[in-house]
């Protein structure tokens, strides 16, 4: 692989750091660049680097090219107030990004090649959560969607729907006695675990709840996941899980962060001890992403902010003024899918050392899942007004 080290920004050094020190999940293939088996998809990467790259054709090189020139508008030059340094922030133009990076429909591929992903999440209050997260990605293209929930939301959550394949493995504290905590906790981790290497990606958090042996068997899946370079979506209770764990994230290229506004001022109060200062908003955002190792997060709000420390982009398309929940899973199940999406074009753009492969993956996923929800919500708000719901957004998914 030729990557000119001076031409990287520090979140493109991690994640090619991440890739080249482990094992990457290659099973979501945008250009054909896993055309073997499943189990090819956890080959070391050493291994994965003599895949034949001839598959890429003219049409993906105008959709890198039309890529490049999508990232490459639109950036404003901002002087920040206490050190005079300059700043950068972007208005992303997500809609070219969506175009550049959704996997094109191809007859050749088999099940699974568009993106197997997992929700870790659903408990005994929330199964709509997990729910919106799994089927939102499913709705977006992805050919398989897994949720791992406790066995009392299981029933719920597949009774919603045929579509999503739903493990009843996980457990909270007022079914497990003090004495079997150790062994539950071991056995839910191997549940998850003989699945980790086929995900693409998990997002986790979506209606976990707050239990505490549950967060605890939650972090280790967390870490495993981390280990195999899985790339991981924190939102929900799984924020509240990070927020007092930072090392689970810390430092991982492959970690995006999704706050709602009581996650983030969380997060902040946390992370930088101080308030949100919606004054210097992308400043701070900058500077938590930075202090949490250089981690991607997305700030949701009025518009969605979005930053590995090194640029703050933003989304604004407009979505509706109704706030109902449930879309925050959406938007995690539709950054996931994309997050992975853009794994893969990276690697594409790695290999050929091209000028775009100095972007953050994780960050372009970001952009297009916010843009994608956006719009889905206001095409929502169109016909239903004051009643719309979190079903009625994922019934307009993707559409135009
Ligand atoms: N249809 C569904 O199934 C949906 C389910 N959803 C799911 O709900 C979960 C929470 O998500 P959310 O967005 O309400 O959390 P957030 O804004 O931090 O908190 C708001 C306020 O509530 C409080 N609070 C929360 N949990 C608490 C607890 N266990 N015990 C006590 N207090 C608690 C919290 O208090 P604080 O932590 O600030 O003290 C704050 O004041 C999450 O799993 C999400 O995915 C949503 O996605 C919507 C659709
Ligand atoms: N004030 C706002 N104006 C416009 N859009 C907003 C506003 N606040 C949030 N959004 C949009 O709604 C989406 C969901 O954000 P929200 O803050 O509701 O997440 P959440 O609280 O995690 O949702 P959930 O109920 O699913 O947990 C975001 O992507 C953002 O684009
Ligand atoms: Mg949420």
């Amino acid at each position: 692989m030729q990557i000119q080290p001076s031409t990287q920004s520090p979140a493109t050094l991690r994640f090619l750091a991440a890739i080249s020190t482990g094992t990457i999940q290659l099973g979501f293939t945008l250009f054909k660049l896993n055309t073997g088996p499943l189990n090819e998809s956890v080959r070391p990467v050493e291994h994965r680097r003599n895949y034949s790259f001839a598959s890429s054709t003219v049409a993906v090189l105008r959709r890198q090219s039309f890529l490049i020139r999508a990232l490459g508008g639109g950036i404003h030059h901002k002087v920040d107030s206490t050190t005079g340094s300059i700043m950068q922030e972007t208005e992303a133009d997500a809609v070219s990004i969506i175009r550049a990076i959704t996997p094109t429909l191809d007859p050749t591929r088999h099940k699974g090649q568009a993106g197997r992903i997992a929700v870790i999440g659903g408990c005994r209050e929330y199964t709509g959560a997990p729910y919106f997260a799994a089927i939102s990605a499913l709705k977006i293209g992805a050919d398989l969607s897994h949720v791992f929930c406790t066995k009392d939301a299981a029933p719920i959550i597949k009774s919603y729907s045929p579509e999503l394949i739903v493990h009843p493995v996980l457990e909270e504290s007022y079914s497990v006695r003090e004495e079997e905590r150790k062994q539950v906790s071991v056995k839910v981790v191997a549940e998850v675990d003989k699945w980790m290497e086929r995900f693409d990606c998990l997002v986790v958090g979506p209606g976990l709840g707050r239990d505490p042996f549950l967060l605890d068997c939650v972090s280790e899946i967390m870490k495993h996941a981390r280990h195999s370079n899985v790339p991981i979506v924190v939102d929900g209770d799984a924020l509240f899980l990070v927020t007092n764990n930072l090392d689970l994230v810390h430092g991982y290229p492959l970690a995006v962060l999704t706050p709602n506004v009581n996650e983030y001022k969380r997060l902040v109060q946390k992370v930088l001890k101080c308030e949100v200062d919606d004054a210097d908003a992308h400043k701070q955002l900058s500077s938590l992403s930075k202090q949490i190792g250089g981690v991607t997060i997305l700030r949701k709000g009025r518009s969605d902010l979005i930053s590995d420390g090194d640029l703050v982009n933003s989304v604004s398309i407009y979505g509706s003024p109704r706030r109902c929940g449930g879309q925050g899973d959406i938007l995690s199940g539709s950054v996931f899918l994309f997050v992975c999406a853009s794994v893969a074009v990276f690697l594409s753009w790695a290999h050929r050392d091209s000028v775009a492969a100095d972007r953050n993956p994780t960050i372009l996923g970001c952009i297009a899942g916010s843009a994608l929800l956006r719009k889905a919500v206001s095409l929502a708000f169109e016909t239903r007004k004051r009643a719309t719901l979190t079903t009625d957004i994922i019934e307009c998914l993707g559409r135009r």
